[in-house]
């Protein structure tokens, strides 16, 4: 592993990050409880309070030393998760009483977040960006803004040397969703060197290596053991590891039920169960062995008190013995290490991040092939189909009401299918955003701007394409001016499909339950567009559905375009009465519009997808969406 060796040379006096001087951070903990919350009832009530639960059990005098790797182990629903989630400033939902300590002095959630990595359960990583250019983008946006871009670069590409991952920099991170890209291990160390850019003086881990094999996991620990020595503290939690993976840790942590079984060095935790009564038979994994001892087993009555007994004497045993005393067995950090901690600010400019973004985001959706060429071709076949249902529409009465249904299906269709791709695009941009914007990287605000920006061309193209082929073959009022208009209109309502399609993804995460807010809402505004009933007619307590429906503007100006003005051939004597049925000004009056003023409707539609913005914007700056 290059990292023990390779000492990095990117010092730079100037500034407080460089490899050399990482300030590390030795953690302890006082008296450290947490509990959670169990309201009862169907729905919880914000201003009722429930029971207290507690999940750990007062953990105190517990000190990581500064530089050192410790896991924590313990069976499933011990509480290894909250505590990382704890000591990271990451448990804003549970109750924490006690203190944590970094070189000695009290930490406060905001700062601890501000100044350690903490590498997900599962890497959330954009699929279509390569290793290099995921770190690249990482470094860009988290390492501080004195280091020049190329001094940049350098710190990227030795963190792609430490990390063993030059042979797959080039490739694609890839997805499970069936975009091919790199290993399960390359990935999880993808998302090491991702939070090893912001030189953290703490490196969480949950389960990093959960879901690789055997190989590529102890492969992956040694990284980690490597980052430790480069006087990172390493912290993780881990699923029964391999005799020689739990070799590699300087710490165990146990856990069972919520209290600390055992915790000192590795190297220690044979003879302190041996010294309890609990041999470790030499041809038996210790960590199998340990685990198995601290597990309530509930098969029966009998063995479960069994278990429970030898849990409550194993705790009282770790309990009176000198590893649980302060500063026994553990090292503690020198005078310099003990130094107050000061967190980092965001290291990048606004326009700075909205910039890289949008340039991310761009590469992402034009590499996104399926959707891209999804969004491309589905454009085209929606433009050659509807263009072959409504061809060359007569100037008769067939091709009148035709040319209205065709409006109809125009602001319904093509716009529903903006509103599937747009969803479909967030929810996995979103997952991203979440863990980028919780680790600090950028504000949501940048992301809001950038994403918007970014989206704004692909309705632009989209919807030129569409108007381009389908207006000419339905035979439309055939001047240029017209044109131009209705390809505004569309364009215009697929902007403000797209934005509440983003509206959604804002508010709900994931496909399905965006999707399912989206169709709703669509569903009720659609059927107030004007053609398959005359808002007119509305109840009054549905009246209000036309006046805010993008539907109904888009309609009513893509027939004031088609109709104002515009008489067909009329077959009767020029004083027939059926003569108006040919009449532009009159058909319109028959469908009893909200306003036959396209201008007006083009601005009330830009009011529409500003609302949707304003929503999206409001959702991804309050509703804060913990990664997962
Ligand atoms: N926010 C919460 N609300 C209610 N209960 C919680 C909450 N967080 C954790 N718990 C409970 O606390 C216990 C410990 O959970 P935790 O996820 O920390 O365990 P774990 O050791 O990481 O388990 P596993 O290995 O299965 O992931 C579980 O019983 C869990 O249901």
């Amino acid at each position: 592993m290059t990292i023990l060796n390779e000492k990095s040379n990117f010092n730079d006096d100037s500034t407080r990050l460089s490899w050399t001087k990482t300030q590390s951070f030795e953690v302890e903990l006082r008296n450290l409880t947490v509990s959670c919350e169990i309201k009862s009832g169907l729905v919880p009530l914000p201003w009722v309070k429930g029971e207290k639960k507690e999940i750990l059990k007062q953990i105190d005098s517990l000190r990581v030393p500064a530089g050192s790797f410790l896991a924590i182990l313990g069976t499933s629903g011990s509480g290894k998760t909250t505590l990382l989630n704890t000591i990271s400033g990451r448990s804003e939902e549970l109750i924490v009483e006690g203190d944590i300590l970094f070189n000695g002095h009290k930490v406060f959630p905001e700062e601890i977040r501000k100044s350690v990595g903490y590498v997900l359960q599962s890497d959330q990583l954009l699929p279509t960006l390569t290793v290099r250019e995921t770190l690249q983008y990482a470094g860009l946006l988290r390492l501080p803004n004195t280091f020049t871009k190329a001094r940049k670069m350098e710190i990227v590409e030795e963190i792609i040397g430490e990390l063993a991952l030059r042979d797959c920099a080039n490739r694609q991170i890839g997805n499970s969703a069936g975009k091919r890209g790199i290993s399960g291990g390359e990935l999880r160390r993808v998302s090491i060197g991702v939070q090893m850019l912001s030189n953290p003086g703490v490196l969480y881990l949950d389960e990093p290596s959960s879901g690789l094999d055997s190989f590529t996991a102890h492969n992956l620990v040694e990284t980690l053991l490597s980052l430790s020595r480069l006087n990172k503290t390493v912290i993780c939690t881990i699923h029964q590891p391999r005799a020689d993976i739990f070799k590699l840790f300087d710490y165990v942590l146990l856990l069972s039920k919520g209290n600390v079984v055992y915790y000192g060095p590795t190297t220690g935790i044979v003879d302190h169960f041996a010294a309890l009564g609990y041999e470790c038979p030499y041809d038996v994994n210790p960590a199998d062995f340990f685990l198995d001892l601290i597990t309530i087993n509930s098969q029966n009555e009998k063995v479960e008190q069994e278990s429970t007994e030898r849990l409550g004497q194993l705790i009282e045993g770790y309990k009176e013995s000198l590893l649980s005393k302060p500063s026994i067995g553990l090292a503690s950090s020198s005078a310099e290490e003990m130094k107050r901690f000061v967190p980092e600010s965001r290291n990048t400019s606004f326009l700075y991040q909205v910039l890289l973004l949008i340039k991310r985001s761009f590469q992402h959706i034009i590499r996104d092939k399926s959707l891209f060429m999804a969004r491309l071709v589905e454009t085209i076949l929606m433009a050659l189909i509807t263009g072959g249902i409504f061809y060359n529409l007569e100037q008769d009465i067939g091709g009148i009401k035709s040319r209205i249904a065709a409006f109809y299906i125009v602001v319904i269709l093509q716009p529903y299918l903006i509103i599937i791709a747009t969803i479909l695009h967030y929810s996995e941009e979103l997952r991203v955003f979440d863990r980028e914007h919780y680790d600090g990287m950028y504000s949501s605000v940048a992301y809001w701007c950038a994403s918007k920006a970014s989206n704004l061309p692909f309705e632009i193209i989209t919807s030129f394409i569409f108007s381009s082929i389908f207006y000419w073959m339905a035979n439309l009022r055939p001047t240029l001016v017209a044109f131009l208009w209705f390809y505004l209109v569309l364009t215009l309502v697929q902007y403000a499909s797209a934005s509440m399609g983003h509206m959604s993804s804002s508010i709900i995460r994931g496909f399905a339950g965006a999707s399912l807010m989206a169709n709703l809402t669509m569903t009720f505004i659609g059927i107030s567009s004007g053609y398959l009933i005359n808002p007119a007619t509305f109840p009054f307590y549905l009246d209000w559905i036309s006046y805010v429906s993008m539907y109904a503007y888009a309609f009513s100006a893509l027939s004031a375009n088609e109709f104002l003005g515009n008489n067909y051939p009329c077959p009767y004597p020029p004083d027939d009465i059926q003569c108006a049925l040919y009449q532009g000004d009159q058909i319109l009056s028959r469908l009893e519009l909200r306003s036959n003023d396209i201008g007006f409707n083009c601005i009330i539609l830009l009011v529409i997808a500003t609302f949707f913005n304003t929503v999206s914007f409001l959702a991804l700056r309050f509703i804060k969406y913990k990664p997962k």
